[in-house]
């Protein structure tokens, strides 16, 4: 049988060799670490971590990426159990020692008799006699194998800075505040006049605002990060705010052809506006607001905003060097690329963001190949488990929009709001009704026990086993 060849060994590509080996399948796994470093590894292993050593929440009850530590444990992921052989004390958090944590998923590699490592750099496309490759490759591709990708894809941007706006639960913004409308109730193409939603600042909260953006501690440019260009229709908002009190008002917050719905002979100073970033509607982007102040200073600042004073945010923004395809365009739902369909992406290169998150879509790609070598099919898993909501939001679930810089699709953690909707629960089984925050819970739960059901019917139905561990 001829290998799968998988480019990159970190945490998507060490788990999707995985997967397909365990299949009878075999594999060539392309390191080019210790050959060539990235700006950011240290060591030669695989899977290594390249900053914290979290996995964040094992909740798989009440937390998006609880269920997918929970989707990969019963997908038999080699990330997942040797993060629980190295776990360490992390409160409800799964954090793992990161040396013993990736030596033990190069061991497990390394000692599988399918499975070949080469160390070496990719530098160009794969020949076309490799018919199966998956390239994971991650954050930071090295630069040869990103223009190849440039130009197979003919997009014209691939690494650039990942400049990212916050984004908001819907069901968690104040509408006895804000409004829906577009600008000029501007129908659009595609439209319908009443596309964005808008806070409203007089001039003493506007004041208030840009005081605290100029104030706000900001985070520091990474070495790596200086020389990669700037976008300019991505300039952080707080730089904004330090070219003069009143350019915001001007740009991104710019209050003309608004008017307050619930006071209609008020005229706003400034108004913030927030998109639909997602088909479900669950999550809302804060337009022009890409930014590099600190997480927590974002949290105080923005719940500054009429209407977002209880906004709970599903990613916050930030700016730094990331290298990711314009998958809803460029890929297929199984996450071949459209122009050449022997090539795979998997990891972060594909728009997810975050160790577990570039696991799962590793994994994902994995089962997909082997599925293919074996002449069978295998459908996406059902967008109701978080394995299926992330695919979901790479290759399908936003919405595209042609705009200048990079592109509005953004890469991003798991999250309820990529699931679809679900009705809440009102009481529990005793009649009891729910309270407060017990209503947000019991909604989680009720969306984690339909994504682990659904999940488990996929895999019984349609996953091929496993032959050789
Ligand atoms: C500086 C930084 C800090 C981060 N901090 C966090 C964090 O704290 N928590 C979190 O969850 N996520 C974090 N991330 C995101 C994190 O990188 C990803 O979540 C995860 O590592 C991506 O997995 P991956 O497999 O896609 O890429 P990686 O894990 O980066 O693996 C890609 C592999 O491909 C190899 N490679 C690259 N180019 C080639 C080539 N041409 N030929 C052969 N091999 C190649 C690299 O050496 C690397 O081993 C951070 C990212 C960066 C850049």
């Amino acid at each position: 049988m001829q290998p799968v060849h998988v480019i990159g060994g970190g945490l998507a590509g060490s788990e999707a060799a995985w997967q397909i080996a365990r299949r009878g399948i075999p594999v060539v796994l392309h390191e080019m670490r210790p050959v060539r470093g990235t700006a950011a590894h240290k060591t030669e292993d695989l899977a290594e971590l390249v900053c914290s050593n979290s996995f964040r929440s094992d909740d798989a009850d009440h937390n998006a990426v609880g269920l997918l530590h929970d989707e990969l444990r019963r997908s038999g992921s080699l990330i997942m159990s040797c993060a629980d052989d190295h776990q360490v004390p992390a409160g409800g958090a799964l954090a793992v020692d990161r040396d013993g944590f990736a030596a033990a998923v190069s061991a497990a590699l390394a000692a599988h008799p399918l499975i070949t490592i080469e160390r070496e750099e990719i530098t160009a496309l794969p020949p076309e006699d490799w018919d199966s490759v998956i390239i994971a490759t991650g954050p930071l591709t090295s630069p040869a194998l990103s223009e190849a990708v440039l130009q197979a894809t003919g997009e014209d941007a691939l690494a650039f800075f990942d400049a990212i706006a916050p984004i908001i639960h819907f069901d968690s913004i104040d509408f006895d505040t804000a409004w829906f409308q577009s600008r000029y109730d501007k129908v659009g193409p595609g439209g319908t006049g009443k596309d964005y939603i808008n806070c409203p600042m007089d001039k003493a909260q506007y004041d208030a605002f840009i005081d605290a953006l100029i104030e706000g501690p900001k985070a520091d440019f990474k070495e790596w990060e200086t020389n990669t260009p700037y976008f300019d229709g991505c300039l952080p908002i707080e730089v904004m705010a330090e070219r003069g009190r009143e350019t915001l008002r001007h740009g991104p917050m710019k209050p003309m052809g608004l008017t307050n719905a619930h006071k209609p002979d008020e005229k706003p100073y400034a108004v913030v506006q927030l998109r639909q970033d997602n088909a479900l509607g669950t999550l809302y982007n804060m337009v022009g607001f890409q930014t590099k102040l600190k997480h927590g200073a974002q949290l105080e600042i923005f719940r500054m905003i009429p209407g977002l004073e209880d906004a709970v945010f599903a990613r916050l923004g930030g700016l730094h060097r990331n290298t990711f395809l314009n998958s809803p365009k460029l890929l297929d739902g199984t996450l071949r690329l459209k122009a050449r369909p022997a090539l795979r992406f998997a990891g972060q290169i594909t728009g997810c963001e975050g160790y577990v998150e570039s696991a799962s879509i590793g994994c994902l790609t994995g089962l997909f190949a082997a599925s293919e070598r074996l002449g069978r099919t295998l459908p996406p898993p059902p967008p109701t488990s978080a394995m299926g909501a992330l695919l979901g939001h790479i290759t399908g679930g936003h919405i595209l929009r042609d705009e200048p810089g990079p592109g509005s699709f953004q890469p991003m953690n798991v999250n309820f709001g990529l699931f679809p909707p679900i009705e809440t629960p009102k009481a529990d089984a005793e009649g009891r009704r729910y309270k407060g925050k017990e209503k947000s819970k019991a909604k989680k739960a009720a969306l984690t026990r339909r994504g682990r059901a659904d999940f488990a019917d996929w895999m019984t139905a349609h996953v091929p086993p496993a032959t050789a561990e």
